[in-house]
């Protein structure tokens, strides 16, 4: 059963995001559909969405925090209003253009994981170590899991590579697996893969020994080929 996870980032509306959540809780009920579906909203169109139970809602972001003076933040007072149990931590959008460091994300981690949320914990390197080679990109890799506490029973990991995120460019099967099998080897979580993922191609990667599922970007925001991808990876 595969994991498929849209991020929205900085796109999409309150109503837009409604109607899209709206249209794939029907898809998912009229056919029947088991696979895991999670949705990250922006913030200000998290709501308290009424789902099938393999449809869930997260957020993108949250401060560590139940509420407090971190202008621009939301904290668990926030979320708690939608019943939010489920959060991105770690995205290299964050990581690398809105600066947060390994610590900082680590802070969070831990935050969140002591309230039982499902975290989705994304780890990836950028294009200037993967050109150094596999060594060294497992090398940056583990060291985006210094102070996460990779036994969480609610944690799922998504595989970023940066260099792949929003390009068009997708990582081959061989850099994929590759670097999924090594981390499978150290952790036993589901673990995703994250990339200019898109309808085409979506089947082949989530069928790659290692790859439980995708986390997706551009090709998920438009509900048909949201749909479209769920309907490919549904035999999964
Ligand atoms: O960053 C991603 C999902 O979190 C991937 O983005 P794209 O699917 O646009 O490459």
């Amino acid at each position: 059963m595969a994991i498929i996870a849209s991020n929205f980032k900085t796109n999409h509306t309150r109503k837009s995001t409604a109607a899209f959540i709206e249209e794939v809780n029907t898809f998912l009920k009229e056919k029947n559909i088991t696979n895991e579906v999670l949705v990250f909203p922006t913030a200000t169109s998290l709501d308290s969405f009424n789902t099938v139970s393999n449809l869930t809602v997260g957020a993108q972001n949250a401060y560590a925090t139940q509420k407090g003076s971190f202008t621009g933040e939301i904290g668990t007072e926030q979320l708690d209003e939608f019943n939010i149990k489920t959060i991105l931590i770690g995205h290299s959008e964050r990581r690398h253009i809105l600066g947060e460091s390994q610590e900082e994300i680590a802070k969070k981690f831990n935050f969140y994981k002591e309230l039982g949320y499902t975290i989705v914990y994304c780890i990836g390197e950028p294009l200037e170590v993967k050109e150094q080679g596999i060594e060294q990109t497992l090398e940056y890799i583990y060291e985006q899991f210094v102070g996460i506490d990779t036994n969480y029973e609610n944690l799922i990991l998504a595989y970023e590579p940066v260099w792949a995120i929003g390009t068009g460019v997708t990582a081959t099967n061989d850099d994929i697996k590759a670097v999924h099998s090594a981390i499978k080897e150290k952790i036993s979580k589901p673990l995703l893969y994250g990339g200019s993922v898109k309808v085409a191609n979506v089947h082949e990667i989530c069928s790659l020994d290692g790859v439980d599922g995708a986390l997706i970007g551009t090709a998920s925001w438009l509900v048909e080929d949201f749909k479209q991808i769920i309907e490919n990876t549904k035999d999964l």
